[in-house]
């Protein structure tokens, strides 16, 4: 049978549930794999649905509409198919009289009143009642009830391809236990909800083709010992096996040629999964993850902060740190203080800023009730009808942005002149960091979904742009400088994950409701502040709301001392 997908070689599930899964089955040929750098092309869908918690909290609501529908549906299916199993049962009488051929019909059946009788009355009642039957079995009548309730955006398969991609994601950083995972215990919230064999191989797929192989092993694993458990197996352990033997050969050839590339000493960078990398230390097929995992653990790596460190650090301190590790030295902590802010406004004499250091020099502070529940609800609504997918600045140009798998959220913009309360916060803002609002942005309020995350990167626009780069930014967005500081609100707790993590510096925050992370990123000499790498780590139980002030170097020349330091 003919792969879907075979012209573009590119595996795509083809609809929802079962099927998706059937035809992942079908196109299971092991040589229609896509390569790595294939799927990396595909930039993902601008209109998704599961990189927001409040597009996903409405897809949830239309899902309820749909059960309820579908559920008077089942009784109705029911009542019909006990209508049809009896006027079946009625008919079957005919058979009994076993009638050999058209003659004995004749004689035996339409010659008897009773059964003529019995006729009638089954096209007159039985079947006419079947035909009737409830509204809802009625297709035309299923299709505009379901596509009424529809209207609104319902997930499609690109939605499933990034929701798998996301749940590949939150294992992986956070190196969760997948047998727990899959019995939807999610890092220690249980839940109903299960993963199937089927589900776990179209992950394990998703992380495949996603070029994340020692992952992929360890979902095929996951699907091969569920298949083997279930009463009905959703997939076939054969089928299973064919990917995982897929995945093992390209863990183990990736390594190989890892080893060559280093003339077959070992590779410091090499990041096993467990520090966010994609291959194991060694061969999958000659020792098994969960035994190179156990290895690695009682041996953790030993970790590196500061610029003197390789770019690498930057992954695993990424990784590590979204887990909740401290990676300050004990030194570094000790120095750290809370403190009532007062400074600054005299508005913060009459209601000091609780103030924590996370960082000094560069300062990453964290404040504290700066926003109440009603302020925060009403942002939300009013941010939520216009959330549209997030994207990330791109290399030609500062003005140039796509969307990428590297930041999975949405996010719209309000001006002061929109809404008194976004019109307060630059006021906050102003006071709270003393700092000219005067090119400031508007305020990015942005709220992530499944998995969401925002890898490491850096908030400056210009800097490490080429000057035929810069060329192309608007002149007017030149003139306000770069982005000097972010303080960036939180709207929401967050359960679990979806921490601010700065790897460079080794220190990461979970998400206070109604507080602000603040730093520079620009030193007072005028250099970008390298050491304020940061990102937002997946969100794994819970939703996640920001608001982020990006205010600008226009204008600051008299409220930030300049510098000619180089340290600072
Ligand atoms: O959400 C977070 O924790 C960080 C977001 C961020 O860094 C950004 O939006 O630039
Ligand atoms: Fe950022």
């Amino acid at each position: 049978m003919a792969c879907q997908t075979s012209n573009s070689r590119k595996w795509q599930p083809n609809i929802l549930s079962t099927f998706v899964f059937a035809s992942v089955i079908l196109c299971g040929i092991l040589d229609k794999c896509p390569t790595l750098a294939q799927q990396n092309q595909q930039a993902p869908p601008a209109d998704d649905l599961f990189s927001s918690a409040a597009h996903l909290h409405k897809v949830f609501l239309a899902e309820r509409n749909i059960a309820e529908f579908l559920k008077h549906y089942v009784g109705a299916v029911e009542t019909k198919l006990a209508q049809v199993k009896s006027y079946l049962a009625e008919y079957n009488r005919l058979a009994d009289e076993g009638v050999a051929n058209d003659e004995q019909f004749v004689e035996k059946i339409v010659g008897n009143p009773i059964h003529t009788f019995k006729m009638v009355k089954r096209f007159a009642v039985d079947l006419s009642a079947i035909w009737k039957s409830h509204p809802a079995l009625d297709h035309l009548y299923l299709e505009s009830e379901i596509g009424r309730i529809r209207s609104t955006r319902v997930p499609e398969e690109t939605d499933l391809a990034g929701a798998a991609y996301s749940l590949a994601r939150v294992h992986h950083t956070y190196n969760l236990n997948l047998t727990d995972f899959t019995q939807g215990n999610v890092w220690g919230f249980p839940s109903k909800a299960g993963l199937t064999a089927l589900d776990c191989l179209y992950v394990g797929r998703t992380s495949y083709d996603h070029g994340m192989h020692a992952r992929a092993v360890e979902w095929f694993e996951e699907s091969y010992r569920l298949a083997g458990l279930e009463r009905n197996a959703t997939v076939d352990q054969n089928v299973v096996l064919q990917y995982w033997n897929m995945a093992v050969r390209a863990h183990d050839d990736q390594l190989a040629q890892r080893a060559a590339a280093t003339n077959g000493q070992p590779d410091v960078s090499f990041l096993s999964p467990l520090e966010g990398g994609h291959l194991y230390l060694e061969p999958v097929s000659q020792k098994p993850p969960a035994e190179q995992q156990q290895r690695e653990l009682s041996a953790p790596r030993k970790h590196c902060v500061g610029l003197k460190c390789q770019g690498w650090y930057d992954e695993m301190n990424y990784h590590v740190l979204c887990r909740g590790k401290q990676l300050l030295s004990d030194k570094a902590l000790s120095k750290l203080k809370c403190y009532l802010e007062t400074k600054n406004h005299p508005f913060h004499v009459l209601k000091p800023t609780k103030t924590e250091e996370l960082h000094r020099n560069p300062d990453i502070i964290l404040l504290h009730d700066l926003l109440s529940d009603r302020e925060i609800e009403h942002l939300k609504a009013l941010a939520e009808p216009s959330l549209s997918r997030s994207s990330v600045t791109g290399d030609y140009g500062a003005h140039t942005t796509y969307i990428s798998d590297v930041r999975t959220s949405k996010n719209s913009w309000f001006d002061d002149s929109d809404d008194p309360v976004v019109a307060k916060m630059t006021k906050q803002v102003a006071r709270l960091t003393g700092l000219s609002m005067e090119g400031a942005e508007k305020l990015q309020m942005a709220n992530y979904g499944l998995g969401g995350h925002f890898h490491s990167h850096y908030d400056t626009l210009f800097y490490g742009k080429t000057p035929e780069a810069l060329a192309l930014v608007p002149e007017e967005n030149l003139r306000y400088g770069d982005r000097t500081a972010t303080l960036m609100y939180y709207l929401t707790d967050v359960a679990r994950g979806g921490a601010t993590v700065f790897p460079k510096l080794g220190v990461g925050t979970w998400p206070r409701k109604g507080g602000a992370v603040f730093w520079h990123n620009i030193k007072k000499n005028g250099e970008q502040e390298r050491l304020v790498l940061h990102g937002a780590c997946p969100v794994v139980h819970g939703t996640k709301w920001v608001a982020n002030k990006w205010i600008r170097t226009k204008d600051q020349v008299f409220k930030r001392r300049c510098s000619l330091d180089p340290a600072q």
